[in-house]
């Protein structure tokens, strides 16, 4: 768990990146932090492994203080993946995985071989190791990224907008694979993106945060799109933009799901209607029909 109480950053020139902030990180999920350009959800995240340390306040992680631990010590047990990928672009993809295993230690050897490991828990062909990062794709280049942050088996994992920089497609499939891993490694995952499908599609929790680092609000995706706190986050979430307004209409047999100006935004399938349908049948209907016949039948006779 990573706890933030009441935490302030003001920088040297005077901004304020982060207010008086506090926020619980559960375990073993993933929590994203969702703000605008400058809302200060880097400097949060860099709070955890003191890149950043704060001007006021205490950042624990599994309870314990960040500051009375040793600053490189608890960088290197704390996974951190950015955006540009942040490979060492003069040395093996191999060896850029390996890094943290070799500080702690480890052989050549036994590193390269955790290394391969890795290449292969985020879906990437172990041969790929031998290339430098500037021979691999940008998806791939994450993907290293990951892998070389998994490299110490880190309880936390910080990623600053790390599918940023890649193409929708690509972007797409990196978050499917985080979901997979995260749901096979169970990190504690704390997420950073200004992109609000990126956090409703990949948050358990997701943090909003309006300028100067306050929270906006705090809850699942589906409570957020349910009940957001107020015009801000709803209007942050999109919510009562067009695109968001969706309906259903039929055409060539299928149910398609449209926004408001009647463009196609995805197809309802098959079995949600099927559970749609017996939830109608099961109790909507029935409610209906009962209060269709009490206030007809009671209507009728004075006719
Ligand atoms: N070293 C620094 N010195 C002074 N101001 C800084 C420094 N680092 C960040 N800031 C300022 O603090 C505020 C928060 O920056 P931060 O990088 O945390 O925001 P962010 O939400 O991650 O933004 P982005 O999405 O653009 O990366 C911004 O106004 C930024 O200009």
């Amino acid at each position: 768990m990573i706890e933030f109480r009441s935490v302030r950053k003001e920088y040297a020139d005077g901004t304020v990146a982060v207010g008086d902030l506090s926020l619980v990180v559960p375990e073993r999920s993933t929590t994203v932090l969702l703000g605008s350009s400058g809302c200060g959800k880097t400097t949060l995240l860099r709070m955890v492994n003191r890149m950043v340390d704060p001007t006021s306040g205490t950042v624990l992680v599994d309870g314990r203080d960040v500051k009375e631990q040793d600053r490189v010590r608890l960088r290197r047990s704390i996974g951190y993946v950015l955006q540009a990928g942040g490979l060492m672009p003069h040395r093996s993809v191999l060896d850029n995985v390996a890094t943290v295993p070799r500080l702690e230690g480890a052989t050549r050897r036994a590193a390269h071989a955790r290394a391969a490991e890795l290449l292969e828990v985020v879906g990437l062909d172990p041969a790929l190791g031998r290339r430098y990062p500037g021979q691999l794709s940008g998806g791939q280049q994450q993907r290293v990224g990951v892998a070389r942050a998994l490299g110490a088996d880190p309880d936390v994992l910080l990623m600053d907008e790390p599918f940023g920089a890649v193409d929708p497609i690509v972007r797409a499939d990196l978050q499917a694979e985080l979901r997979r891993l995260q749901a096979e490694l169970g990190k504690t995952v704390l997420f950073v993106t200004h992109d609000v499908d990126e956090a409703l599609r990949l948050g358990d929790e997701v943090v909003v945060l309006r300028s100067g680092g306050v929270v906006a609000q705090q809850g699942t995706p589906a409570e957020l799109v349910a009940a957001p706190a107020d015009d801000f986050v709803a209007d942050f979430l999109g919510l009562r933009s067009r695109q968001r307004q969706l309906s259903v209409r039929e055409q060539d047999g299928r149910r398609l799901v449209v926004d408001a100006d009647g463009r196609p935004v995805g197809v309802l399938e098959g079995s949600l209607e099927g559970s749609l349908e017996g939830s109608l049948e099961g109790s909507l209907e029935g409610s209906l029909e009962g209060s269709l016949e009490g206030s007809l039948e009671g209507e009728v006779p004075g006719a």
